[in-house]
């Protein structure tokens, strides 16, 4: 589903995130990415999604090469990846509930199904009850899984998320390496950046090691 080939990401000033990267992911893998702050974890993730391009090499997500793709192109790649990233960019102008609803709106889907689904994300992330509050008023750590039910309800078959447990207190962060592990076993892909070791080494998953952009695993 997703391959790097000898990948280099060199930022304008020159500094080179990723440093020649070669490594695949298979369809339906939970792979975690760690290493420093600064590793190159969150560029990675960025070369994924085409938030960023390569400087050299190819990255193919899904057969295509989304390092030279057309602009116009990528809201169509996006449809099928769900996006957590660290800066929420919630709109604090709307309730829960319209924050998980816009996905949907701009995919076009049917307004009945759109609430059904997203009634049934905010269910699955435990926010239900709060569908009418302004994401204002929720805690770190709800705006974190409010995030996620906005990533996963348009059903996206790849999910990136870069320190989705970040700031958050142990329980938090063990829920919603739980639900990471839910959407796996209904067979999304998922890449998980995060510095946690503890974290990581508790769900046994595939780890791929960044330090100072260098790929070690
Ligand atoms: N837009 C940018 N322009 C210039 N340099 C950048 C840019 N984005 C990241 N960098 C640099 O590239 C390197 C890798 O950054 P990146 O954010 O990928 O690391 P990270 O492993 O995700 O770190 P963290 O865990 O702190 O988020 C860092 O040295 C960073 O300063």
């Amino acid at each position: 589903m997703i391959r790097f080939d000898a990948v280099t990401k060199r930022y304008p000033g020159g500094h080179e995130a990723l440093s020649n990267a070669s490594f695949e992911i298979a369809s339906g893998e939970m792979v975690f990415l760690s290493g420093h702050s600064g590793a190159g974890k969150s560029t990675l993730l960025k070369l994924i999604a085409a938030i960023e391009r390569p400087t050299l090499g190819t990255v193919t997500v899904n057969s295509q090469n989304v390092g030279k793709m057309r602009r116009a192109a990528i809201p169509y790649l996006r449809r099928n990846i769900g996006l957590i990233f660290q800066d929420h960019k919630l709109l604090f102008d709307r309730s829960v509930m319209q924050n998980v609803l816009l996905p949907l709106q701009i995919a076009g889907f049917p307004r009945h199904e759109a609430a059904g689904r997203a009634r049934a994300a905010l269910d699955k992330v435990g926010l239900l009850k709060r569908e009418k509050a302004n994401p204002i008023t929720l805690s770190g750590g709800e705006q974190q899984r409010l995030c996620i039910a906005r990533a996963v309800v348009s059903r996206p078959s790849l999910v990136l998320a870069d320190e989705p447990t970040g700031n958050l207190d142990a329980d938090y962060a063990r829920d919603i390496m739980d639900m990471f592990k839910a959407f796996n076993q209904v067979g999304v892909t998922l890449v998980i950046a995060s510095h946690d070791e503890n974290a990581i080494s508790a769900y046994g998953s595939r780890v791929i090691h960044l330090e100072h952009g260098a790929l070690l695993s």
